[in-house]
């Protein structure tokens, strides 16, 4: 069953109650917290996003005015004003919630609960938190304001813990292991890191170790002295050398084999590097952030990721959630893409319809963000009308090869017409050479009047 991403708050002082709430709930939503202690509510709200809470009505034994649960009802509501309430109450206390709701909660539920009803309070709590959230971030997409933290754009709770883990960790030296699938953001969240640290000045060096060759690894990270091998015509500073004073980001580390993995341990452990091809240590001052999209705690289990390393990599970890478990964020996006885009190809009246925002909404989005934004350019470029249509997009159907998700993430996908993909084609390379014909021609293997041609041919 696919979880509804929402965090939810029980108070209730019965232990029991609040078992049976967690092992409920937990079935249903993405993350549950309890307490007993109603005296503990501001501090959690601080501490986290707190999508909705459930609230008992009466707390110290026998209490049955009530008082108590009106009185956090209001704490909530200045605390956390976005916070959703619900008032869990006796039998026969409608006149009570009658007064809790005109106080501002969502909601109340009667207790002893039926499981089937409260879930589907909490339910419809959280979707209404949600497109509330997303109408306030469409408002604000119009005005360029508030649902943006530095590159990144979303409002979900699944970012917002994001956001907060980068505002903690930013300002240490800490190591920090960015773990997602691909395309979530992961090289944005460690230029953010980069960005909010006091390492911002300094410069932020990003290194591939999907791309670096095995034989080449040592000398690209490491360094050499001139003649350290036939290639090396000159001494060279490594990788980590070259990011001294700022931050190093090791990007694709589950891709290092056994043998390098246990090179870079040793220079992360020594803290210092020897250029290949001599032996003078060299101390590193760098702050490290790796990201991967590997599944590393199943590596090490396999004996595929050295536990070592991992523990040296890990100090904080951040989580980027897929786009399918943050939908609420999807509109926003696109929108935020139809607006790069329309901008880009000069196509200010372009909107997304209802119903194709409601399919971009329900798509899975296995290339995430990253297929997202090219959907929508290849979608800005083909849209023939005003309005962007379902048909302007392709959706891999769930569960589809890699080679077919792949095509949902290319912008050149095959899946078009010929007539379709030239005009698109053409478009790219018009707009890549500001319009100019001859490099345009050159690009695209054809002469001019050729260009000319499907210029006219294509109403371009
Ligand atoms: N929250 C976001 N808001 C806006 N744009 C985003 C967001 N997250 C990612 N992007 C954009 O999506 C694209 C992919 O992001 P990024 O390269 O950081 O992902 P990644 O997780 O590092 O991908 P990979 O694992 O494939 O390297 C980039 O163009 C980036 O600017």
């Amino acid at each position: 069953m696919t979880k509804i991403p929402c965090n939810i708050l029980v108070v209730d002082d019965q232990e029991d109650i609040l078992t049976a709430g967690r092992l409920l709930l937990k079935q249903h939503f993405t993350a549950v917290q309890t307490t007993s202690d109603p005296y503990q509510i501001p501090t959690l709200l601080q501490e986290r996003v707190v999508d909705v809470v459930l609230l008992d009505m009466n707390y110290s034994t026998g209490a049955t005015s009530s008082k108590e649960g009106l009185h956090w009802l209001k704490q909530i509501r200045q605390i956390s004003p976005a916070t959703s309430v619900i008032l869990m109450t006796a039998y026969g206390d409608i006149e009570l919630a009658v007064r809790a709701l005109k106080e501002g909660a969502a909601d109340f539920v009667l207790k002893p609960w039926q499981n089937e009803k409260l879930v589907a309070i909490l339910k419809s709590a959280c979707r209404k938190k949600s497109s509330e959230e997303v109408r306030t971030a469409e408002a604000a997409v119009q005005q360029n304001t508030a649902y943006h933290y530095g590159e990144f754009i979303g409002v979900s709770p699944a970012m917002q813990r994001v956001y907060q883990t980068i505002e903690k960790v930013a300002g240490t030296d800490a190591n920090v292991l960015i773990l997602g699938e691909n395309g979530t953001g992961k090289e944005v969240a460690a230029r953010a890191l980069h960005q909010k640290s006091k390492r911002a000045k300094e410069v932020f060096e990003k290194v591939d170790l999907g791309a670096v060759s095995t034989t080449l690894f040592e000398s690209e990270l490491f360094g050499h002295a001139k003649g350290a091998y036939t290639d090396a015509k000159e001494d060279r500073a490594g990788r980590f050398e070259a990011a001294t004073g700022g931050t190093l980001f090791l990007d694709e580390i589950g891709n290092l084999s056994l043998a390098l993995q246990a090179k870079l341990l040793t220079v992360l452990q020594s803290r210092q590097v020897i250029r290949l091809g001599t032996n003078k240590p060299r101390p590193i001052n760098i702050r490290l952030i790796c990201a991967t999209n590997m599944p590393l705690y199943e590596m090490v289990r396999e004996g595929s990721f050295r536990q070592d390393l991992l523990y040296r990599i890990n100090t904080v970890e951040i989580h980027l959630p897929p786009l399918r478990e943050r939908r609420e964020d999807i509109k926003l996006l696109a929108q935020h893409f139809l607006k790069i885009y329309s901008q880009k190809y000069d196509r200010p009246d372009l909107k997304l319809n209802p119903a194709t925002l409601r399919r971009l909404g329900e798509y899975h989005w296995p290339g995430n963000i990253r297929e997202l934004d090219h959907a929508l350019e290849r979608a800005v470029i083909l849209c023939d009308g005003d309005e962007l249509q379902a048909d302007d997009f392709y959706f891999a159907p769930a569960g589809a090869s890699p080679e077919q998700q792949q095509r949902a993430t290319d912008i050149t996908g095959n899946d078009y017409t010929l007539d379709a993909l030239e005009k698109m084609m053409v478009q790219k390379a018009l707009v890549k050479h500001s319009g100019n014909i001859t490099h345009a021609a050159k690009e695209l293997g054809i002469t001019r009047t050729a260009l000319y041609r499907r210029i006219e041919k294509h109403g371009l």
